[in-house]
């Protein structure tokens, strides 16, 4: 089982006159099985250190040890690599393709991470099913509910298998109940799979559920 350590990390961003110093050597860890929550004020850079975990942004300095390798410190190539084969991602309300179906949506990124997505119909049935939608497989996701759409992508970042699971605001576009239920699921499919997920969030429900708290 894989950990996240994230040693030193220090990113700005921006050009020129307008380069802004967001992280300044920040430490940070997320282990395996355990929800983490990322706290801080709004602007305090959570999302900017989700990237940076993610390989989606490499900082200016500092190692983001996923197990054993460190990813700021691979060419564009590996960091590509290990963000098909080893991150999933739940960004910002769920960003699912409105015209297919939720099954569709888990093969579409099976498809995008190069996997052979018609060996994979069972496994994202399956997925879907354990996030409780196994009602809704042939669902289009623009006629889904709010809390719905986000177990989507829930299932299509868990159903890759990955290491760690990065998610921002899962609960900012869902009522109350939804998202003590979203988040008591986030916290059980991962300890389940014993994976790393780390989850920026204003919300106390969130909190509350987190095995651990990470503060900007
Ligand atoms: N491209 C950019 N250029 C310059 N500054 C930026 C850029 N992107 C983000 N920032 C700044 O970096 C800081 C951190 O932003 P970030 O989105 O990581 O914060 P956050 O803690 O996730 O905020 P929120 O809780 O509001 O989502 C902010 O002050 C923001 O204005």
């Amino acid at each position: 089982m894989t950990s996240l350590t994230l040693r030193g990390i220090t990113v700005s961003l921006g050009h020129g006159d307008a380069r802004t110093p967001v992280l300044r050597n920040v430490d940070a860890a997320c282990r395996p099985g355990v929800l983490t929550a990322l706290v801080g004020p709004s602007g305090s850079g959570k999302s900017t250190l989700l990237a940076v975990a993610g390989a989606l942004l490499r900082p200016d300095s500092g190692q983001v040890l996923l197990g054993g390798t460190d990813l700021a410190a691979l060419g564009d190539g590996e960091r590509a690599r290990a963000r098909r084969e080893r991150i999933g991602y739940m960004f910002q309300s769920g960003n699912l393709l409105g015209g297919l179906t939720a099954v569709e949506q888990l093969l579409a990124a099976a498809s995008v991470a190069g996997r052979p997505a018609g060996r994979l119909r069972a496994a994202a049935e399956a997925a879907l099913t354990e996030v409780g939608l196994g009602h809704r497989l042939r669902h289009r996701a623009d006629r889904l509910s709010g809390g719905e759409r986000q177990r989507v992508a829930l299932a299509r970042a868990l159903f890759l298998e990955p290491e760690l699971l990065l998610i921002d605001e899962p609960t900012a576009a869902v009522d109350r109940e939804q998202a003590g239920a979203l988040t008591e699921l986030i916290a059980r499919t991962a300890t389940a799979r014993g994976c790393a997920a780390l989850v920026a969030t204003h919300d106390p429900v969130v909190v509350d559920a987190a095995g651990a708290t990470i503060s900007m």
